[in-house]
């Protein structure tokens, strides 16, 4: 099939990456003339792994880049994959996905045969039909359902494992509301995946279909914080959180993913989907109480390892050493990062942050403080420092083992579980 994928960011260009993969013949969209440039360069445009063996296989033949929307009607269907951030009050700004409708409405205005557009970016239930359907309408001169089909397939791919996400899916979820043209096009796409893969396939209405994304993305946070509040509990009664949660992951109605207790969530989705669907409900004058607790066991574990650390150091005039910037492991991206709030505690006590990242994470959050030094190593950031919090599962962390006997007070605050104890290092765990 020929598919246009509009917008190359994480899941963009994983997508085109991937459906080129599949076989089909692929031309990525984006409005950056920059990313368009690297990938037609058969660069990737961000840290994936097993993302660049597929552009070094399939650029210039089955995948190609541009910035002109000419590209769209050529195409069968047209996957939209822009981004959906957050307004200042939480609800979710689809003006970039509103903006990329219209102009795949324009683009497809001359053609003859039906298109798919098919949404992947995370929009909450109705907005497809309320927003987005009368968008390319207007842009297009055509009918929803006659001229052009509206699909809802969310995405639930994870950053550092996006493409064996992609290829290995838990299910496919094809929101179409029973237009049999949309889901013959949807299917056809992912024919070669579901022959090779057998996932299962939710066939649904596209209301249920966002929903489906958000219901995901705010049960495995909620998961998280109830193992962080649990885990906390756990730690004032000198309880090990990890084997308790080792223990009930072995019960198949709770499942054994997402018990890892710590510092707390972070990264691109599930604050901003979090926040989304909590100024969704309010907007129907539902408040959504517990997942307001669940953002705020978020927002304290950060804090709680600060106070852990005073137990045992007052951090005013000291170096502290802040080892991990990315919101996980694996990944460049500090969106979400439980690093920002505990940087700030710091500053706020007035100590000296001393961050390090192994990627260019440390320096992009370090430029958003006055006063937060870079390091360029995890050793140098313990060195002479007072105290050290650890924010991210780095596996390099669990090797530092004598750089800890540099510190000037050997404290550290673990927030990821991968620091080992030793001799002369006085540790915390953060939940253990
Ligand atoms: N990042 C992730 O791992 C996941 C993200 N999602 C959802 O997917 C959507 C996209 O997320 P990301 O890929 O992280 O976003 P991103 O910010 O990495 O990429 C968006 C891309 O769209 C481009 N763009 C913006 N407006 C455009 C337009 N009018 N025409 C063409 N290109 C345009 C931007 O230049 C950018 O390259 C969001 O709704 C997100 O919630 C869903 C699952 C996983
Ligand atoms: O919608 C999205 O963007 C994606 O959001 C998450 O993927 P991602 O944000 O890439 O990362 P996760 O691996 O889910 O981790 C999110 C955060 O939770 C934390 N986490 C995860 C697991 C755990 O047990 N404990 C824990 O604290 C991580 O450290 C990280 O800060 C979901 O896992 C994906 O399914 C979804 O598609």
């Amino acid at each position: 099939m020929d598919v246009s994928v509009i917008g190359s960011g994480y899941v963009g260009t994983t997508l085109a990456a991937c459906l080129a993969d599949l076989g089909h013949d692929v031309v990525a969209v984006d409005i950056d003339e920059d990313i368009v440039t690297r990938l037609n360069e058969g660069e990737a445009p961000i840290h994936e792994p097993g993302l660049q063996p597929l552009l070094d296989a399939y650029t210039g033949s089955r995948l190609r880049a541009t910035t002109d929307y000419d590209a769209v009607p050529e195409t069968d269907l047209t996957f939209v994959t822009v981004q959906t951030p957050s307004r200042e009050d939480g609800s979710i700004d689809i003006s970039a996905v509103e903006a990329a409708c219209r102009d795949v409405g324009e683009s497809i205005a001359e053609k003859d045969e039906y298109h798919l557009v098919v949404v992947k970016s995370t929009v909450i239930p109705g907005m497809t039909e309320e927003v987005l359907a009368p968008a390319i309408e207007a842009a297009s001169g055509k009918t929803e359902g006659e001229g052009f089909g509206l699909a809802v397939n969310p995405e639930f791919q994870a950053q550092g494992s996006a493409v064996q996400d992609f290829m290995e899916p838990d299910k496919l979820v094809l929101g179409t509301d029973g237009d049999d043209r949309a889901l013959d096009l949807l299917a056809n796409c992912y024919e070669p995946l579901v022959v090779d893969w057998d996932p299962p396939v939710v066939e649904t209405g596209r209301r249920e279909a966002a929903m489906i994304k958000y219901a995901n993305n705010v049960f495995l946070a909620s998961k998280i914080s109830l193992i962080n509040e649990l885990g906390n509990v756990c730690k004032e009664y000198g309880v090990d959180s990890y084997e308790v949660a080792d223990a009930m992951g072995l019960d198949d109605r709770i499942g054994a993913a997402f018990l890892r207790s710590g510092a707390g969530w972070g990264g691109s989705c599930f604050p901003k989907d979090t926040a989304a669907l909590m100024a969704a409900a309010r907007e129907r004058d539902y408040e959504p109480e517990l997942l307001g607790q669940v953002v705020a066991v978020n927002d304290r574990q950060p804090l709680r390892m600060i106070e852990l650390l005073e137990r045992h150091v007052d951090p005013s005039g000291e170096r502290i050493a802040v080892l991990g910037a990315a919101f996980k492991p694996g990944t460049d991206d500090t969106r979400g990062t439980r690093s920002r709030p505990a940087i700030e505690g710091l500053l706020e006590r007035g100590a000296t942050p001393v961050l390090y990242d192994p990627t260019e994470a440390a320096a992009s959050l370090a430029s958003e403080f006055d006063g937060v030094e870079v390091a360029d190593s995890a050793a140098d950031a313990l060195e002479d420092a007072s105290g050290a919090i650890v924010m991210t599962d780095w596996p390099e962390f669990s090797e530092l083992d004598a750089a800890f006997d540099a510190m000037a007070d050997p404290v550290v605050v673990d927030g990821r579980r991968i620091i080992a104890r030793r001799e002369g290092l006085m540790y915390e765990g953060l939940t253990w």
